[in-house]
């Protein structure tokens, strides 16, 4: 039977009942065919602005100043600003007063005010000068984006600043100025404007990963990440291990605490965290009385410490957590037999009389042969008050506030990859396999590898932390939780093996080797790494892959760029003990409207002498690769987005001619 129409049944009809929803929607935003239009002309201009300046940092691993002062001084385009607006007409004297100033207003100011003589004279010219360099640092963007980044409190006055200024305009400005300081409000606007210039300089920040562990203040960079305007995170292993503690896994939870203390951080734990450690260390004391726990002796401790009640505290702390982790991974890896990792299964290769190990057909000799808390006939069973204490460690993860705000921002703000504006971002690797393909791996009994495999363990990860309450329910997603810290196949580890116990029981170099994915061999290949950027949608003729993890030896001659320029690897050693390995302090890749950057930064030395002495990170910067035009919005993944809006935009205008949505009346 042909159904009875009538015409604004049968011009509809031509509407998905979805699409004619959506329409309405819409029409809820943009009343008018005026509205709509007026929103298709903003978002075109925005396609023909150029692009915003990516910064990508890695492997920041607690260094909490040293990612702080990157970001302040925009890794080094705070001075690269000022030497554009300044040239040789200021001294390199008062260049650096300047810029200290900008990165770190409130405490430098502190300094000046006690210092300076005519402090009234001192702020006219330096509100005039903050005003010249946030000018340069607005002058790309829209004025609605440069309002948006606005400090409230000075927005109308900055707005009116930041305009160009002429003859006619100078007694105005001049006024704003003055009345700013006979207000006694110049403090407030320095503090104001630095800030404006340091969030206009990073118009999105990517970190790709391993903010955790070896250095002191994670938790503080946490902070910053947490608050962030725009940033995103490409989980590493450091930071999963983490994640998977904070699920409540117990391997995990001793992971983190046993690499707590083999940096001296427990305080992270205890002080920053709150996690109540009493419990191991009255459990370690007895349990390892008499136990020198030499192995075991935190990283970097003076010569001098080592004796101290503190050291040895610590010490014992360490070698019990240690044992508890060797037997909580090894009930994992024991019930996951699909996961291949028997070779970690060592407790049961320990000759506990003799005290051996049998390590591939080796008989290698332990240099710590007391475990007293190891059944040699049922090695990896925890005694009672190691499971007890394993109990009261995963109530305190489970339930501290601050942790599990900074674990749901790694959700929220990360993942396993991103690909953004032509860029392919992920720590460690992609699996492949012994012939160069990608790894295919079994979880909870389907086949994944490649772009698949990375969705996979997302979403496993994503499922274990929010069920993390409740166990029971999805045991194996804990398991494959736990194996992205160091299982072989991980993207975020990319190694065949986690030498931990060889490197604190062995002194044997061969048995500490641990052997990297096929991936590290192929990151060279330009036609790997095209391979790679396709499996993930990405264009290989223009994209790029970056990564973390491994720091490049640059002392030596290594080159961060590899593969003809198609993948960067900038693990530059932010991480203090690592700097002996790179010979730097860190890499910051910068893409900005006309090319990709890699600022090389020198050590940082402390928060207090780059105010008082106003000593920077020095940064090399050098070209990686220029556009051969300038690369505006619409070139961009946000502009894929904003393309998307305007095409929404014009259904939308025609349903209104159509009249199948009716234009609402405007009061
Ligand atoms: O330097 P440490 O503390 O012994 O750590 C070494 C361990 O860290 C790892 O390199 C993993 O950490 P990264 O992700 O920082 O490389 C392991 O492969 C290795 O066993
Ligand atoms: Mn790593």
């Amino acid at each position: 039977m042909v159904p009875n129409y009538n015409e604004d049944q049968l011009l509809k009809h031509n509407y998905s009942e979805d699409e004619l929803r959506f329409l309405n929607l819409l029409a809820e935003k943009f009343p008018t065919v005026q509205a709509a239009c007026t929103e298709i002309i903003n978002l075109e201009s925005i396609m023909n602005l150029p692009k915003g300046t990516e910064h990508f940092l890695t492997d920041i691993h607690g260094e909490y100043e040293t990612f702080s002062h990157v970001l302040r001084n925009a890794s080094g385009m705070v001075r690269k600003k000022i030497d554009i607006v300044y040239g040789n007409t200021i001294s390199e004297k008062e260049k650096n007063q300047l810029s200290t100033l900008i990165y770190y207003p409130e405490d430098k100011l502190k300094l000046i005010t006690i210092e300076q003589d005519n402090l009234n004279e001192w702020f006219a010219v330096t509100l005039r000068r903050l005003i010249d360099v946030a000018r340069v640092s607005a002058d790309k963007y829209t004025q609605s984006k440069v309002r948006k980044a606005m400090p409230p409190d000075f927005a109308y006055v900055i707005d009116e600043l930041l305009n160009e200024p002429n003859a006619k305009k100078e007694k105005y400005f001049e006024c704003i100025i003055q009345s700013i300081i006979d207000v006694d409000r110049a403090n407030q606007f320095i503090v104001a404007i630095s800030k404006f210039i340091q969030r206009l300089l990073i118009d999105r920040l990517h970190i790709i990963g391993d903010i955790y562990d070896r250095g002191p203040y994670a938790d503080k960079v946490m902070d910053v990440i947490q608050d962030h305007y725009s940033v995103d995170i490409q989980w590493g292993n450091h930071d999963i291990v983490w994640m998977a503690a904070a699920s409540g896994i117990r391997a995990s939870i001793a992971a983190v605490i046993r690499l707590s203390a083999r940096y001296n951080n427990l305080d992270t734990l205890e002080d920053a965290y709150g996690i109540n450690l009493m419990p191991l260390a009255t459990f370690a004391m007895k349990a390892y009385e008499g136990d020198p726990c030499e192995a075991f002796i935190p990283k970097n401790t003076p010569v001098e410490n080592i004796g101290s009640t503190q050291i040895k505290l610590t010490s014992k702390m360490h070698k019990a957590i240690m044992v508890i982790e060797m037997k909580l991974a090894g009930e994992i890896i024991q019930r996951n037999p699909e996961m291949e990792m028997d070779d970690r299964l060592l407790l049961d290769k320990i000759d506990y009389e003799k005290g051996t190990v049998r390590i591939d057909g080796r008989e290698l000799e332990l240099n710590d042969k007391s475990f007293p808390t190891i059944d040699p006939n049922n090695p990896y069973q925890l005694t009672e008050e190691e499971r007890m204490l394993t109990e009261k460690l995963q109530f305190s993860f489970l339930y501290c506030d601050k942790l599990q705000r900074h674990i749901k921002t790694l959700f929220s703000k990360g993942g396993t990859y991103l690909s953004y504006n032509s860029n392919l971002l992920f720590h460690g690797c992609i699996p492949l396999d012994e012939t160069g393909n990608f790894k295919e791996l079994t979880l909870l009994g389907e086949k994944y590898k490649g772009k698949a495999l990375c969705d996979q363990f997302d979403l496993i990860s994503r499922r274990a932390y929010f069920n993390r309450e409740h166990p029971e329910k999805r045991n194996k997603d804990r398991d494959y939780m736990w194996y992205l810290w160091s299982g072989a196949y991980s993207p975020l580890f990319g190694k065949k093996k986690m030498a931990t116990f060889e490197r604190y029981f062995l002194n044997d170099k061969e048995a500490q080797r641990e052997e990297s994915n096929m991936y590290y061999k192929l990151r060279d290949d330009k036609d790997s790494c095209c391979r790679i950027l396709k499996e993930f949608g990405l264009d290989p003729e223009v994209s790029h892959i970056v990564n973390g993890h491994v720091p490049v030896k640059v002392g030596k001659g290594e080159s961060p760029v590899k593969a003809e320029g198609k993948l960067f690897v900038i693990d530059g050693g932010m991480s203090k003990p690592y700097q002996k390995v790179t010979g730097i302090a860190g890499y910051t890749l910068i893409y900005d409207s006309y090319s990709l950057i890699l600022a090389e930064h020198t050590s940082f030395e402390s928060k207090h002498k780059a105010i008082h002495d106003e000593v920077d990170i020095v940064s090399t910067r050098s070209m990686i690769e220029h556009a051969t035009k300038r690369i505006r919005v619409g070139d961009t993944y946000i502009g894929a987005n904003l393309r998307q809006q305007i095409l929404d935009l014009n259904r939308l205008l025609d349903a209104y001619r159509k009249g199948v949505v009716k234009v609402k009346s405007v009061g």
